[in-house]
């Protein structure tokens, strides 16, 4: 299939328009890339070719494909200045808002009987960076990337970001992502927050914060202007998975309260099993389980230069250090392989040429 989406402009290029840039340029190294965003930004993003060319809006009608990758406000924005435009031929429009339901009921609104193919979207992968410099290539490989409706030319020039599509009604992605995206920021922050008014009177706190506090409230970190506009443009739902989790809070406490010993272990148990079941947190519920190792290793110059040439013969396709949070501890290495048997592989060599603790 020819694809008729050669001219594309990417609007807003920080986290997720660079990386996407990247992304399409990967399978469609042909198309003709624009951006629009500050002078800095566009700078940054023709400096390091992720971009070919800087557009001003009024080019937008020239465009075969616009992709807004800017704050929510902003896109709404963009969205009422594009639907003042006049297009002599058909733009295939789409966004990467967080959110998804106030944005399609907008533009059902104003794009109603204009040349305009408005599709939302969502990839469903980030992190806490933001701007043009954190741009990557590999941010969304094997995430979901939720559009509203199907569209094969659209879903061709994103090929390359070798993501995973799913076409999700926007209320219902709404309601799903309040509970396991956007809600989970609130936790995050409140958690952080608690501990250092806590630590106001135990500054031990600050101290013996380990890897599950780590793990707990990494996403605190995020953006606080996009959590803002995100939280706002889901309001009715988060406050319903606030006040549900006040009732489990609630729940808990009278559990403590009455020593009830048999109710707390199962919440636990109730907890690990769903946990140990979710698809998603498995190989991120697109792409079987990572064959993954554990190398427990000291914090020593040359340890991963080390592990890395003894596994130099065997194809890794990961490989992250999980840092503990005191200084003096053994980090962790978790490398993924592609094979049952190349783990094995592995395992024997590092045990072989080293006393690293290993685990699966
Ligand atoms: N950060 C994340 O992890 C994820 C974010 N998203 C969504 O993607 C969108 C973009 O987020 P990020 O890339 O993280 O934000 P970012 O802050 O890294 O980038 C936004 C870019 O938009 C530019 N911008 C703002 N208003 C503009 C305008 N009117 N015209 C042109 N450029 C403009 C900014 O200068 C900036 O470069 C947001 O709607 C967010 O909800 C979606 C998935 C993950
Ligand atoms: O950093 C993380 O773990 C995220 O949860 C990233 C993320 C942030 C915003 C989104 O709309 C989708 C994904």
């Amino acid at each position: 299939m020819e694809n008729k989406l050669k001219n594309i402009l990417i609007i807003g290029l920080g986290l997720i328009g660079s990386s996407m840039a990247l992304g399409i340029r990967r399978d469609h190294p042909n198309v003709k890339l624009f951006g629009l965003d500050n002078e800095a930004t566009i700078n940054t993003a023709l400096q390091n070719h992720l971009i070919d060319q800087a557009a001003r809006l009024d080019q937008v009608t020239m465009m075969d494909l616009v992709i807004l990758a800017t704050p929510i406000d902003a896109t709404f924005d963009l969205l009422t200045k594009i639907s003042q435009m006049n297009f002599s031929h058909e733009l295939v429009l789409t966004d990467t808002c967080s959110t998804k339901n106030e944005i399609m009921i907008r533009a059902n609104q104003i794009f109603n009987g204009k040349n305009i193919k408005f599709i939302g979207g969502h990839p469903m992968a980030g992190s806490h960076k933001s701007g043009v410099n954190a741009a990557d290539v590999n941010l969304f490989e094997n995430a979901y990337y939720v559009l509203t409706e199907r569209n094969e030319e659209l879903q061709d020039i994103l090929s390359g970001l070798h993501s995973k599509f799913i076409i999700v009604d926007p209320k219902e992605h709404d309601q799903v992502t309040g509970q396991v995206s956007h809600f989970p920021h609130i936790i995050a922050s409140s958690l952080v927050q608690q501990s250092n008014t806590y630590s106001k009177k135990h500054p031990l706190v600050n101290h013996l914060a380990a890897g599950g506090f780590r793990d707990m409230t990494r996403i605190a970190e995020a953006n606080s202007k996009m959590w803002t506009s995100v939280i706002l443009s889901n309001r009715q739902e988060i406050i319903e998975r606030i006040k549900d989790f006040k009732g489990d809070l609630d729940r808990i406490i009278k559990f403590i309260e009455e020593k009830d010993e048999i109710r707390i272990s199962e919440f636990f148990d109730s907890g690990k099993k769903i946990r140990q079941n979710m698809e998603i947190l498995k190989g991120r519920g697109v792409i079987p389980n990572f064959y993954d190792l554990f190398v427990s290793v000291p914090d020593e110059k040359g340890v991963i230069l080390k592990i890395l040439v003894l596994l130099q013969d065997i194809s890794i396709t990961n490989i992250k250090i999980n840092e503990e949070n005191r200084e003096d501890i053994h980090g962790q290495l978790q490398i993924s392989f592609k094979s049952a048997s190349d783990l094995e592989q592995a395992k024997e060599i590092i045990e072989g040429a080293t006393d690293f603790d290993i685990a699966e």
